[in-house]
Formats: structure tokens, C-alpha cells, sequence
């Protein structure tokens, strides 16, 4: 099963391209390489592999780990990408498009047979795998660095059910991710793989974005920006009340379904489309989900009213309900940006960064896992800090800098400090 069966010859050409536009990448390997400061110590990787994350796997091999990689997501692997990155020496992995949930288990198991030091995680996958099946590798597992919103969620259960032994590092809350990756890159990648797929139009649409977290804003605001008419829906009254203000339809989902003629979810949670909501759905409507797992659409509920099934184009499934209507399923609801028939995942300036914090924060997690107690940790400031003064230098991106009187002036609070020139 582990044998890949891609092209390595065009995953070569996808990872060289991703190299090309990923120029933070550049910049570590050119930093770590001479010190290797992985040297002898196994880190995995469970992502999404393609050819952004392949860039994060050279840069972690360039600074002297032994890479073992695996996919975090039964459909969002690209074979290509996997053959080429297992002819590289220091890498070496096991994954492939289109598994079963069984055989993402059997190759999450034959990641962990490398005994890994340390875990870079997207949605806990194999972290959770490690703790539930393989608890006797946890003494050598120095540490976990996390990459996604619903994998904090899923340690910090860990943690409530007394099951976390090693410091989690947060990497999805810092800034330089989820003020980037899950705004910019979910919802410019979801959006356009979702229009390719479908080859329909987004201006003048009714589209409704269900969750209006980071995802979800950019969702949203993307599409309004294409000229899409945009509905929200939430369960947190602040993010509603965002939404609101910033001037989007807040409703139900019971309402929003009567009207929606593109829905996108983005939530982490599931069943936010379910069969009460399919029941009262215009004929043709389209649903594609942006959240980690395939259980924020009901597909079960949708198979339940379905007289028929058939696949409408490549990526669309059509569902005819016994009142004629019919109902199209993107993706059998999984992420739509990375398991549609066209999709590259999210930009790759974008995971430049998210995977420059992946890995500033791995050589954090390693230099100070032994004072770091079992839990889970906010990824410091200053290694955010530093990363995204590395972007901005790839970018020739200029700042200004405190002078010495303003940093006085900000930590000043006597009325003659402040007023002292
Ligand atoms: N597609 C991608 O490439 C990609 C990238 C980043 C994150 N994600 C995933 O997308 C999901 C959302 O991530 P996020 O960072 O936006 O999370 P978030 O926690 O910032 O936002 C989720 C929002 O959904 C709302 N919500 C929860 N249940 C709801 C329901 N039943 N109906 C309506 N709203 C509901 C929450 O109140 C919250 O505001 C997660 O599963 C995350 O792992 C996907």
C-alpha cells in the first residue's frame, strides 16, 4: 500500500514550483542547513502531501531530521508529490490519494513504526493515532506542533480526558497561521476549486457560508468580493454579530437553506446541513464543505432522501429527492480546496508562512520541550514575531521602527512621564 504509484517526474515539477514561490522556505534551509540542528532526531509529518508541505519536508530534512511523512486526509494527497519526495534521501513516506478511513489507519501506523522524536500534525491525525494505538512510543515523543483549528480542539480533549504526556505546541492560534492560512488561503483556494469544479458562476449567486470563524470570514468576504450575495450562519453571538456589522445576512440555517443556492461550511463541527435543511432546499443547490472532517454536510441524511444517485460531472454527485428537486454533493462533502479533481490546496505564499511557523516552532518545541510541562502551549511571540519578519524580508517589505522615545512613551503611566518630551 505504501508503494507510491504517481509520476515522480511531475511531482519533481510541482515541488520545484512550490520551492519557487516559497521563498521563507529558502531562507531556513539557507539558515539551518550548515547547523543542522535536527540532526539524528525522526520527525513526522501528517499533512496534506503535496507540494507546499513537500517544501516543509526538504527544509526539515535540510536541517538534519529524518523525515517520515503521511496524509492527514483520505483525499487530499497527491501520488505525484508522494513519489517524488520518496526518492529524496532523508525523506520517506506513506501516502496516497483516495484511501479508505482502514487504510489511512494502516499507513498512519507505518509512519509511527519510525518512532517518531517529534510530530508536525494537521487535525491530530497522527498524534491521536500515536496516543490511542501506539501509547508505548510515547516516551520518545518529545513533542506535537499543530497546524489546524479542529487538531487543538481534538489535544485539548486529549488533555480533558487525561491523555496528553508531551507539550502540544498551538501553531494554528498564532497569528502568522490562522490570520493568513485560514483567511486567505481557505478561502481564496476553497472558492476557486469549488468554482472550477462546478464551472458555474459566483457573481449574483445566493451563497451561504456556514461558521464565520477565520475560515468563514474569508469565505465570505471573498465571495462578496467575486459579487455573491452572502448569508451567514452561526452558533456564537459574537461571531454573529460580526458577521452582522460586517454586513452580511445573519440567519439560521433552517432560513438561510430556503434561500442558498451555493452553501459552504466551515464550522469543525458536524451535521450543520442535515436533513431538515435538505428538505427545504431550492432544486439544484450546491454544498461543499471547507472544515477538516466530511460530517459538516450530512451525507447520510442526504443519501436517506435521495431516489437516486448519480454523478452529475467529475467532483459533483447529484442526489434526486422524490419531489424532483435535486441536490449536488462537492467532493462527497470532504475539503473541497484539496480533494476537488483540480485542487492544489491553498496558495503556496501562504503556506510559506504557515509551514515557516510549523518549523520555527518545531526547533522551539525541541530546544525547550524538557521545561515545557504535558499541555498545550501557545507557540511564543517572538518565534511568530520572527517568522513574519522573514516573510516581510522575502517580500522587501519595509516597517518602521519604534524610536527610543516611543518605547519609553509606551510603557510610561505618571501623567509627567507621558507628557515629558
Ligand atoms: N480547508 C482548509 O484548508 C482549512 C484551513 C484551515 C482550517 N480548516 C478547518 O476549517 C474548520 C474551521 O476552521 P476555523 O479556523 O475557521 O475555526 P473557528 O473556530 O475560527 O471558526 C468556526 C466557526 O464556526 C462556528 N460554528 C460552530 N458550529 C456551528 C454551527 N453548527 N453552525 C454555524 N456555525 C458554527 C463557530 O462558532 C466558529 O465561529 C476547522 O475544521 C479547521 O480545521 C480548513
Amino acid at each position: 500500500m505504501s508503494t507510491p504509484s504517481g509520476d515522480p517526474a511531475a511531482g519533481r515539477q510541482r515541488l520545484a514550483w512550490a520551492r519557487e514561490h516559497m521563498p521563507v522556505h529558502a531562507a531556513l534551509r539557507e539558515r539551518y542547513a550548515p547547523r543542522r540542528p535536527l540532526e539524528g532526531l525522526c520527525v513526522a509529518v501528517c499533512s496534506h502531501i503535496e507540494a507546499k508541505t513537500g517544501v516543509l519536508l526538504e527544509t526539515l530534512a535540510a536541517a538534519g531530521a529524518e523525515v517520515v511523512f503521511t496524509g492527514s486526509e483520505p483525499g487530499s494527497s497527491q501520488d505525484d508529490v508522494v513519489a517524488a519526495l520518496n526518492e529524496q534521501p532523508g525523506i520517506c513516506g506513506y501516502a496516497r490519494r483516495g484511501v479508505s478511513e482502514a487504510e489511512l489507519e494502516a499507513l498512519h501506523l507505518l509512519a509511527l513504526d519510525h518512532a517518531p522524536a517529534l510530530i508536525l500534525d494537521d487535525a491530530a491525525e497522527l498524534t491521536a493515532r500515536l496516543v490511542h494505538r501506539r501509547p508505548e512510543l510515547l516516551p520518545g515523543l518529545r513533542g506535537v506542533c499543530e497546524q489546524t483549528t479542529t487538531g487543538v480542539q481534538r489535544i485539548q480533549a486529549m488533555l480533558g480526558d487525561g491523555a496528553l504526556r508531551f507539550p502540544a505546541y498551538a501553531v494554528n492560534h498564532t497569528p502568522m497561521k490562522h490570520e493568513f492560512d485560514n483567511i486567505h488561503g481557505t478561502g481564496e483556494s476553497a472558492l476557486t476549486n469549488l468554482m472550477l469544479t462546478t464551472n458555474l458562476l459566483l457573481a449574483g449567486k445566493q451563497v451561504v457560508v456556514a461558521g464565520y470563524g477565520d475560515c468563514g470570514v474569508g469565505l465570505a468576504h471573498k465571495a462578496r468580493a467575486w459579487g455573491a450575495q452572502v448569508t451567514v450562519t452561526e452558533v456564537e453571538p459574537r461571531r454573529a454579530l460580526r458577521a452582522h456589522m460586517n454586513g452580511f445576512a445573519v440567519r439560521p440555517m433552517a432560513e438561510a437553506a430556503e434561500i442558498g443556492e451555493l452553501f459552504i461550511t466551515a464550522t469543525g463541527s458536524r451535521d450543520v446541513i442535515r436533513r431538515e435543511h435538505f428538505e427545504r432546499m431550492r432544486d439544484g443547490a450546491v454544498l461543499a464543505n471547507a472544515g477538516h472532517f466530511n460530517v459538516e454536510i450530512s451525507a447520510d441524511d442526504l443519501a436517506g432522501l435521495a431516489v437516486e444517485r448519480r454523478q452529475a460531472r467529475e467532483g459533483v454527485e447529484a442526489f434526486e429527492l422524490a419531489d424532483g428537486r435535486t441536490l449536488h454533493l462537492v467532493c462527497e462533502g470532504r475539503l473541497v480546496n484539496l480533494a476537488a479533481p483540480t485542487a492544489m490546496g491553498h496558495p503556496a505564499e501562504v503556506m510559506d508562512q504557515t509551514f515557516g511557523v510549523q518549523f520555527m516552532a518545531a526547533l522551539h518545541l525541541l530546544e525547550h520541550h524538557e521545561a515545557l510541562a504535558a499541555g498545550v502551549h501557545a507557540v511564543p511571540d517572538e518565534v511568530d514575531r520572527r517568522t513574519a519578519e522573514l516573510k516581510l524580508e522575502t517580500l522587501g517589505v519595509a516597517t518602521d521602527r519604534l524610536t527610543e522615545a516611543q518605547q519609553r512613551f509606551r510603557h510610561a503611566w505618571r501623567a509627567e512621564e507621558i507628557l515629558a518630551r
